[in-house]
């Protein structure tokens, strides 16, 4: 961690810093944690972490973010760790038995379930240079790790690529079941550091001491040095990238201890008069031209333009061009008078001998492969250009979409960089740079020719000026073409409304839609694609992954001083299996929660749908109220001095007004309006109803929807955009919702079966008109037994009262009988009994008293009124 690296200028303060600054984290070295753990998932099901080399605190403070509450977080660092919730820190040396001791009397019976070490070597102010290096550092916390680790659990580490790279992974091997190195986007491609993931400490009873022994582990790199008779060794390597660069090499070392930069340079006075030529042209990627004496070489007629693009990228030369080189460096050291003229005679007579040695078919033999290494490079600079313009033009429209907790999707988002892939597999990592338009990093490995010259670099510079002179007038016929286009949009849409009455519907349908529809996950991929994207994608390339964080959010946190629970590893590796075949696509298998939680009174009488949507909306209030933990960020915590120069470390200072920035009022009111919405219809989506079963049935948890539902898009300010970009988004851009086709398929059929199910009142008098036919029936039946029975009755007679008694028994519910008002007038007036010609039931009103009561009736209403 020398100054060398440390970062300054423009660069330092990169789009992390920013993001860490807006978020309240005190080291943009908090998003690497963030991105691991991203992939890994291991803070969410931790109840006790240790973070080793914590200061300032940014990892702590996204452990103290994503761990369950209640659960015991320690930070030690040389230097003090100012204070953060739920966060124990004090100050002491990792190395030494009194950390040891202060770690053990705070988490005293406990184990811890992670480990986390950020340690750097010769860094923060209170640090005095330590017989330490970065690997031993790595050791001793390896050392505390194995002592505090419960059996599972996980260490998590930086590390340097260097000799002792390979060394420690194959201790880590030793320990822990699963190890893996990553270099999550965050950390800068510049340096060398990655991050190495140790998951299921095997815990043995006996650890053999020389594994955490430094002597042991480590080379005796000086030692290896001095002879120089390894050939793995850098100056070997050097030699060998000289005579033979188009050879593979063997054997890497990676970088040397404490030299982790990846792009090398030496000025062309170091190379000139270097003893040691050869070392220089094997280990560096440039050489400049920066002092007034080196220009004026650039000027002499030796110095070809053949020989100035050679010095731009070594890594990229052939075995004649190196010897080219040599040539060179030995004419000007002529010419400036290093070499006497004796001497010269001599070399040149040498350069001669090798030349004449040469025979003539190697010499065509090289100019052939330089040719077509040109040529390659040429088609490849191509290729790369035709690449840049595709990915900056997505990359334009990304931008401004940045979204805090994206970052965590890394691995899909081509601008951010580095993914899954093997972080030593360099090429994507320079093609990342050079998408960016970075600086022009070149590999010190030569083993994939994928290196861009710096030829191209300068030329691109030259492009960007010619850009920028015609900004100006690009930007006037970018927004004339933009107004043209708004309007010919606006045309079209009113000629669609104007044709279209679905149009119209569809619209409006929208817009009812959005409200209800649930839009928390989102991605730039339609949940129901197959694409890479996609949720079923997403879920099958976790594969096997560690899902314990299930448990988290939602169970109950245990109490510090309680003994905690732990899974075996037997256990967790069934109920690893159980949620692997568990399918969502079978909402009515629910899962034992999801019965016993629906069985509450609240669920009673209803089917279906309404038991999930209380469910839902107290899910919902827990992300409210999670995001509002989130958006509250209260505590303001001050930059910590103990600055870093671990060349991805950046304490950031914190703002007032930061988190106020990130959330506008509109989104809030628009949750406000869908959980209102909610309350008061339940939830109405397939996808919605989906999602609250997962959460049910302990598929999901709150956490990873919430992070899901962060990403790129999450925040897109929608002002200014034109109407068509927008409504194309709202086409093609959906939601990405974790809910698979099939279980969504299910649910549907099922909302639509309720749908055509009768409202409850219907289904009642339904249900009683149908109790009132059986007993009917069944009294007609009775009946009819006793009339059998009978023996006064002949079997003739007996069969007609039968039939009759079943008639009426199998007859339709009481059709209510009619009954007839008849006006006794005329001659029925004063008639006793039915009036003739009346049958069925009738009335007898007369006419004089039918309107007396209804004046009665209108009088007692309009004084019920008065009163
Ligand atoms: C890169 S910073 C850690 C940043 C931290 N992870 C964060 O997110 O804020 C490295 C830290 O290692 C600490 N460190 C280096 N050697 C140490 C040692 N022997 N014991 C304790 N801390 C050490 C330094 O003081 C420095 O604060």
């Amino acid at each position: 961690m020398g100054k060398a690296q440390k970062k300054t200028g423009k660069g330092r303060l990169d789009k992390y810093y920013k993001l860490a600054k807006e978020q309240g984290y005190r080291a943009r070295s908090a998003f690497k944690l963030i991105q691991l753990n991203k992939k890994y998932t291991f803070l969410e099901s931790a109840r006790c972490c240790i973070d080793l080399c914590a200061a300032p605190g940014g990892w702590l403070q996204v452990a103290s973010k994503y761990m369950p509450t209640n659960s015991v977080i320690v930070g030690v660092d040389l230097v003090p760790i100012k204070p953060i919730p739920r966060v124990v820190t004090f100050a002491a040396d990792i190395t030494t038995t009194q950390c040891r001791n202060l770690i053990r009397s705070e988490i005293k019976d406990w184990k811890a379930d992670i480990v986390l070490h950020d340690g750097a070597p010769n860094v923060g102010t209170a640090w005095v240079q330590d017989a330490y290096s970065q690997s031993e550092l790595v050791l001793m916390s390896l050392k505390l790790a194995v002592e505090f680790l419960v059996k599972g659990g996980t260490f998590v580490t930086k590390v340097f690529r260097s000799v002792d790279y390979n060394n420690l992974i194959w201790v880590f091997n030793q320990l822990f079941g699963k190890v893996e190195a990553t270099k999550p986007p965050s950390s800068r491609n510049v340096s060398a550091e990655i991050f190495v993931v140790c998951r299921d400490f095997l815990a043995p009873k006996h650890i053999d001491p020389k594994f955490l022994d430094p002597k042991h582990v480590f080379k005796d790199l000086s030692a290896t040095i001095a002879s120089g008779t390894d050939k793995g060794t850098s100056a070997n390597n050097a030699q060998a990238n000289v005579f033979q660069p188009e050879k593979k090499r063997r054997k890497r070392d990676g970088y040397d201890d404490g030299d982790y930069l990846l792009f090398k340079k030496a000025s062309a006075a170091d190379f000139i008069r270097s003893a040691d030529p050869i070392a220089v042209l094997g280990l560096v990627n440039k050489i400049t031209f920066e002092l007034p004496e080196e220009k004026e070489w650039l000027q002499l007629d030796i110095t070809t333009p053949e020989v100035q693009a050679s010095c731009e990228d070594l890594k990229v030369l052939g075995k004649g061009d190196f010897k080219n080189l040599l040539r060179w460096r030995t004419a000007l050291r002529q010419e400036i008078g290093l070499d006497v003229k004796a001497k010269d005679t001599q070399d040149v007579t040498e350069t001669v001998e090798i030349t004449d040695e040469a025979d003539e078919e190697q010499q065509i033999r090289n100019e052939l492969e330089r040719l077509n290494v040109e040529a390659a490079a040429r088609t490849k600079r191509e290729r790369r250009r035709a690449n840049e313009i595709k990915t900056k033009t997505i990359q334009r429209m990304q931008l401004q979409m940045t979204a805090p907790l994206d970052i965590g999707l890394e691995q899909i988002d081509a601008s951010l960089g580095i993914g899954q892939e093997d972080m030593f597999d360099l090429t994507g990592t320079e093609k990342q740079l050079r998408n960016k338009g970075g600086i022009g990093i070149i590999r010190v490995d030569d083993d994939t020719p994928e290196d861009e010259d710096e030829d191209e670099i300068v030329a691109r510079d030259d492009e960007k000026d010619e850009v920028l002179d015609s900004e100006e007038e690009r930007d006037q016929k970018a927004s004339r073409l933009e107004a043209e286009m708004d309007g010919l949009y606006d045309a079209y849409q009113e000629k669609l409304k104007e044709r279209d009455s679905k149009f119209q519907a569809r619209e409006a349908r929208q817009k009812n839609g959005m409200l209800e529809e649930w839009g928390g996950i989102q991605d730039g991929d339609n949940s129901e694609s197959d694409e890479e994207g996609g949720w079923d994608q997403m879920e099958a390339a976790k594969g096997d992954k560690d899902d314990s964080s299930d448990e988290s959010d939602d169970g109950k946190p245990e109490t510090p001083g309680r003994k905690r629970r732990r899974p075996q590893t037997t256990e967790m590796k069934s109920n690893k299996k159980v949620k692997l075949v568990t399918k969502l696509e079978e909402p009515t298998a629910g899962g034992r929660a999801s019965q016993v939680w629906f069985s509450q009174d609240l669920f009673g009488g209803v089917e279906g749908l309404d038991d999930i949507e209380g469910e839902e909306e107290g899910e919902d209030e827990d992300v409210d109220m999670a995001s509002a933990q989130h958006d509250g960020g209260e505590e303001e915590w001050q930059d910590d001095p103990a600055a870093s120069s671990d060349g991805d470390f950046e304490v950031v200072p914190q703002r007032d007004d930061d988190d106020i920035e990130m959330w506008d009022a509109e989104d809030e009111n628009q949750d406000e309006a869908k959980k209102e919405h909610i309350k008061k219809y339940g939830l109405t989506t397939a996808e919605s109803v989906s999602i609250a079963q997962r959460l049910v049935n302990r598929q999901t948890t709150k956490t990873h929807l919430l992070n899901d539902g962060f990403n790129r898009y999450s925040l897109n300010a929608k002002d200014g955009l034109p109407s068509w970009f927008l409504d194309d988004e709202g086409k093609h851009y959906k939601p990405n919702i974790p809910v698979t086709k099939e279980a969504i398929a299910a649910l549907r059929m099922r909302q639509r079966a309720l749908d055509a199910r009768p409202i409850k009142k219907v289904a009642e008098a339904k249900g009683r008109k149908k109790l009132r036919a059986t007993q009917r029936l069944e009294k007609a039946m009775k009946k009819a037994e006793g009339v059998n029975e009978t023996s006064d009755m002949s079997e003739r007679e007996k069969a007609k009262q039968i039939e009759k008694l079943m008639r009426k028994g199998t007859a339709k519910a009481n059709q209510k009988k009619e009954t007839k008002v008849v006006v006794a007038k005329g001659a029925h007036k004063g008639v006793q009994g039915r009036p003739k010609g009346v049958k069925g039931r009738y009335v007898m009103v007369d006419a004089r008293m039918r309107k007396e009561t209804r004046a009665k009736k209108r009088r007692d209403k309009a004084n019920k009124k008065r009163r």
